[in-house]
């Protein structure tokens, strides 16, 4: 049943996001509409010949105490929109109400242990993407554990997608980030002021936010930040991009859980694709950004 339901969610968005780029005009520029026509590209065909796990096998690091719901949204997104297999690394307690919500998901009790690096990184070998942040929290016990993750990630070469309180760990130790190109920062507007305070020595014009963004990509050693509010507006320190397409009205909490999820198999497809598919145009990860705020509000009816 639970397998079916995956099956069909994901058909459904594919199909979706190749109607949806096809059919609806962006907003905003030219440099978007043939962007999405690239993005459009990176989607995998359905198809019988693959094997379970091609698709993306992603993992999510977060869930604790406090918060259960931030990393089962972004789990079960990276699997509604097309993942195989979605992993999810929290604290011991957070596993049963994590597990209890989705049989789907794969949920290891580690975070909070003495060997939580040891035993992600058995996983990482195994994992396209790592998406570092939902639900998190700010213990000094994780967030330590967390810097040996980023550390064993960086080091195999996975990409990192960093969310919510990954980025209030980046914010008091950037260079665990500084430079890795193949990293993603997904910062809500009070995430951004933190990093940018935190990175930036002059002050920015608050009302230039592609500036601002482009400013903090390169502080960080261009690595992908992309600045979530009515405008997603994201930068690999180079380019920008901007992407208004019309979301929900409504802010409940857990829509950017959404997205860091679903980005955690995008930046895979977009990797895997090559720039053979992507026209060598901009970094693979920074091309694919425009997609989940345009996703994610579909997702919400699948999650
Ligand atoms: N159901 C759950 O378990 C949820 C857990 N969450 C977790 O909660 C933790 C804290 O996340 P927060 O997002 O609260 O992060 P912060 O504690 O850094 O707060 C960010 C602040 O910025 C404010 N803000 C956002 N957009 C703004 C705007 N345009 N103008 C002015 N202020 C704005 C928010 O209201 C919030 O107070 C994270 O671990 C996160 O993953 C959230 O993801 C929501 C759902
Ligand atoms: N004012 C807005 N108008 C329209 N869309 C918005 C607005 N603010 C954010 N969004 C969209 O909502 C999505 C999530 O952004 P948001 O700022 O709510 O993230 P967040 O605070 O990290 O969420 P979460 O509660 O999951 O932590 C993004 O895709 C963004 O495009
Ligand atoms: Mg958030």
């Amino acid at each position: 049943m639970a397998v079916g339901r995956v099956w069909v969610a994901a058909r459904v968005c594919r199909r979706v996001l190749r109607r949806a780029f096809s059919l609806h005009k962006p907003h905003s520029i030219t440099e978007m509409e043939n962007t999405l026509q690239l993005v459009r590209n990176i989607i995998p065909p359905l198809t019988t010949k693959k094997h379970k796990g091609q698709d993306g096998r992603i993992g999510i690091v977060g869930g604790c105490q406090e918060y259960t719901g931030a990393p089962y949204f972004a789990a079960i997104s990276a699997l509604k929109v097309g993942a195989d297999l979605s992993h999810v690394f929290c604290t011991r307690e957070a596993a049963p109400v994590i597990k209890s919500y989705s049989p789907e998901l794969i949920v290891h009790p580690v975070l909070d242990s003495p060997s939580a690096v040891r035993d992600v990184e058995t996983w990482l070998p195994r994992l396209h993407t790592l998406v570092v942040g939902p639900g998190l929290g700010r213990d000094n016990v994780l967030l330590e554990n967390v810097k040996g993750i980023l550390e064993a990630s960086k080091a195999r070469d996975v990409p990192i997608i960093i969310d919510a309180d990954g980025l209030w760990l980046i914010a008091q130790h950037p260079a665990l980030i500084h430079g890795y190109r193949k990293a993603v920062l997904t910062p809500n507007h009070g995430e951004f002021t933190r990093l940018s305070d935190a990175v930036l020595r002059d002050l920015v014009d608050g009302s230039d936010h592609r500036e601002a963004v482009r400013r903090l990509s390169q502080a960080l050693g261009n690595v992908t930040v992309v600045r979530k509010g009515e405008r997603d507006v994201m930068s690999d320190g180079e380019h920008v991009l901007e992407c208004a397409h019309e979301g929900s009205s409504r802010r409940c909490g857990g829509q950017g859980d959404l997205l860091s999820g679903a980005l955690g198999v995008l930046v895979h497809w977009a990797l895997h694709a090559g720039p053979e598919k992507t026209n060598g145009y901009v970094t693979s990860s920074f091309l694919v950004l425009p997609v989940p705020s345009r996703v994610s509000h579909f997702v919400c009816s699948y999650v």
